[in-house]
């Protein structure tokens, strides 16, 4: 029988380091609600505009601003609900959002911050196609560093545990590894 979660997770990091893969797998694992910020974004406009519409296109719709000003309700609105133990994907702007109070996300879990090489994450993004915030630049893949860099401090903030992701292997290895390290880390 699995370990019993006891406190909820909160995983973030750079776009496409997996958080929504690894997510779901740690969610399974410890047989708790999964929780995407993104989906949940989805579910809340569509609720609001009758329109389903994926988060991209959402970006796209709203702009960056009216993005991140929903982005942030959806989260707080998550962060009230009287959750047990689950895990919660962030979308990759989340932590930097300025909309966001930092106290919010600070309690909304344990914070595993998804510390994957950047060419790693950018060949996953240039394979799925590049998002809304990457395709007008010449150098898409100057611009993903840039971004990165500049979020770098605020993943750092909300780490109560950083993960190294230094090459491609499969998720369910890597969340094989993630679980375990959680498990050291969350013990008494
Ligand atoms: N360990 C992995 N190995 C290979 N591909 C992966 C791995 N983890 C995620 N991916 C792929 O990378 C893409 C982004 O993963 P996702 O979990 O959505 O990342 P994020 O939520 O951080 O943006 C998806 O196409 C997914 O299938
Ligand atoms: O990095 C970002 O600003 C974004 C990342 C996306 O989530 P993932 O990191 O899960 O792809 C999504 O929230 C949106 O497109 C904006
Ligand atoms: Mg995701």
């Amino acid at each position: 029988m699995a370990e019993r979660l006891t406190r909820p997770l909160l995983f973030f990091g750079i776009k496409h380091c997996g958080k929504s893969t690894l997510g779901r797998l740690t969610a399974e694992h410890f047989g708790v609600k999964f929780v995407d910020t993104d989906l949940e974004l989805e579910s809340r406009f569509q609720m609001l505009n009758g329109c389903p519409l994926p988060t991209r296109d959402i970006f796209r719709e709203l702009g960056e601003e009216g993005f991140r000003r929903f982005e942030a309700e959806t989260v707080e609105a998550l962060a009230a609900q009287q959750a047990g133990p689950r895990v919660v994907a962030l979308g990759g702007g989340v932590p930097a959002n300025p909309f966001v109070e930092p106290e919010v996300l600070k309690k909304m879990g344990f914070g595993v911050y998804l510390a994957i090489r950047p060419e790693i994450a950018f060949e996953r993004v240039r394979r799925r196609g590049l998002p809304p915030f990457l395709a007008s630049f010449a150098d898409p893949y100057a611009e993903f560093l840039r971004m990165n860099r500049q979020r770098e401090a605020a993943y750092r903030s909300y780490a109560d545990l950083t993960f190294p992701i230094e090459r491609e292997e499969a998720a369910s290895a890597v969340a094989e590894k993630l679980i375990q390290i959680i498990l050291t880390e969350l013990k008494p």
